[in-house]
This record gives structure tokens, sequence and C-alpha cells, in this order.
């Protein structure tokens, strides 16, 4: 049996913040398991984890396969990788669909710099926005301005649950809601999302209620789940979502949390099994400028730090 384990570091196009915190790299771990790859890269700000912790999981799961035990990780970054590197694949998958572009910045910096020149050729069916971060009037100006250009586009729209249900009201009943496809996560909890669905009438998707692994409903006006495998972490428990997903007529989009290449990959391969017919939130690599996988697809192990490396005929 071959185990090994590897991190990488990889530079951000520039530095991103997370929920208030400001990284320049983006940090995590590939792990090796009979030459089949996962990555645990718990995200700051969004995973309850530390990368330290997932280390040390991650480290104690691969002495217990090389002594020919079973593992059941409790960390969501170490069983998302541990599962995926251990997952019988389909063998002939097809590709899934292009991702919809992520925009991320200042709405002033995104008004000037709009690549809608590139777009009016063959405008994207969707395009994401993130919400709730600057103010309220410069984010819905922008929104005016890329419903105005873009007027066969959808719009996604996530606040990350960064208003109250007052703020997410005043927001919605604002908005072109013809043109928006949905807003995930207006507020901290599901029932101050749902009470705003109610009284502005804008489609909802779940994310993070999903990733925290908190109850919700189905609801008229809940459309989607954004399923972040990464996060979520065991692979049956995001089958499960896409289950109930559905049971109860809800799109799936299947969305990354800035992975590496490597992980990138696996994520769109779950997206066309779990979301073939759906564009995914996989446009983050974009922000990375470096890769860890060469372009047929194997790793450059020679460029990672490599923190436990084992052979044995267990
Ligand atoms: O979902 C997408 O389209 C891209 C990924 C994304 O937006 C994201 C990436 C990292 C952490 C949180 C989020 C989010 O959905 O809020
Ligand atoms: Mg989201």
């Amino acid at each position: 049996m071959q185990l090994a384990l590897y991190r990488y570091s990889l530079p951000f196009l520039q530095p991103l913040v997370f929920k208030g915190e400001r990284l320049a790299n983006r940090e995590g771990l590939l792990v090796s398991i009979n030459g089949q790859w996962g990555e645990i890269a718990p995200l700051p700000g969004f995973s309850t984890e530390t990368l330290a912790e997932a280390e040390a999981e991650s480290l104690a799961c691969l002495a217990a396969l090389s002594r020919g035990e079973k593992v059941s990780p409790a960390l969501q970054s170490v069983q998302f990788g541990f599962d995926c590197a251990q997952r019988s694949w389909p063998s002939n998958l097809p590709a899934s669909l292009p991702p919809y572009p992520l925009l991320q910045g200042a709405p002033a910096a995104l008004i000037q710099s709009l690549p809608t020149a590139d777009w009016q050729a063959s405008p994207p069916s969707r395009l994401k926005l993130k919400v709730a971060r600057y103010a309220m009037e410069e984010e819905l100006a922008l929104i005016e301005q890329l419903a105005a250009r873009l007027p066969t586009t959808k719009l996604i729209l996530d606040a990350n649950g960064g208003w109250t249900r007052q703020e997410a009201q005043r927001f919605c009943e604002r908005l072109p809601l013809k043109q928006i496809d949905y807003l995930e996560e207006p507020c901290a909890t599901f029932a101050d999302t749902i009470a705003v669905a109610e009284a502005t009438g804008v489609a909802i998707a779940l994310d993070e209620t999903l990733t925290r692994g908190e109850e919700w409903n189905y609801h008229p006006q809940l459309k989607a789940l954004v399923i972040k495998p990464s996060l979520v972490g065991s692979l049956s428990i995001c089958g499960a979502l896409v289950q109930r997903a559905r049971a109860g007529n809800l799109r799936v989009v299947i969305s990354s949390s800035f992975e590496s290449d490597l992980g990138l990959g696996l994520l769109s391969r779950l997206a066309s099994v779990w979301a073939p017919d759906e564009p995914p939130g996989l446009d983050t690599g974009h922000w990375l400028t470096e890769r860890v996988t060469t372009a047929t697809g194997e790793v450059m192990t020679e460029s990672l730090h490599c923190l436990s490396n084992m052979e044995n005929s267990a």
C-alpha cells in the first residue's frame, strides 16, 4: 500500500479577504492513497478546523491505514480528502459544464473593469456576485449596471449570511428580481433567510447552512442547494444532500472554496456526476497563480513539501 501526504502553498493573484482574514496564499494538503489523490484544504473563516488540525488528523489516518485499519476522520476537510482518494470513480466521466464566472472585488472597481466586451458576443447564462460586503448603494448600482448590460444573464448573488433580516429586506426590495437567479444565504439563520424570501419574493439558495450541517426545510422560494463538498466533507453526506434536493425539485450547484487545480478537478468530476446540467461554481482557480498538477494531471510532488511517504505490504 502506498500512502503519502504533501503540503502546498499557492500564491493568490492578490490577497483575498475571507470573513475579515486576509490571505496572500492558499495553503492545503494533498493525500495520495495507492496513486489516487485527494485534497484537504480548510478555508479560514469558513471551516471550523485549522490546517494544523487537519494535518494532524490526516497523519493519524495514514498511520491507521498503514496498519491495515479502516479510517473515519472527524474533520470535514479530512473526510473530503480521504473520501476522494478512496472513491471508485467511474472510468468514463463526461466533462462538467463550464463554470459560471465569479466576480469579486469593490463595486466601483468592478464597474470600471467589467469585461462586458468579451461577454457581449456570447453572454454567460449566469454570473455570480458577492454582496453584503460594500455599501448597499454601490452594490445595487453594480447590479443595475450588470442587469442592463447583460439582459440575458441571470445573476447569482451571495451574501454569506452578512445581513440582518431588515438589511436583507431593504436590499431585496430594490433588486431587479426577474434577472436574479437566486440569492445565497442572505442572513445568518435559516429562519431569517426564509422570512426575507417571503417578504420580498426573492429566490433563495443554501450554502453555509449545509456546510454547518444545520436543519432546513423545503420552501417554495428555496430554489437550489449550493454544495461545497470540500467543506461539507463526507461524500456520502454530499450524496444524501443531492438526493434530498432531487426529491424536493431543488437545483444542485457544486461549488468550490479556492482549492488547488487538483481539488478543482475532483469537484468538477463530482459536478458531472451530481449536477450534469448545472454550470458549477468552480470559477475560483484564476485567483491562483501556480498549479500542483501538470497539463496531463500528474501531481508535481517535487515542488511540494512532503509530510509523509510510506510504502508497505499492508
Ligand atoms: O460558489 C461559487 O460560485 C464559487 C465559490 C464561492 O463563491 C465561495 C468560495 C469560498 C468560500 C465561500 C464561497 C461562497 O459561496 O460564498
Ligand atoms: Mg455561497
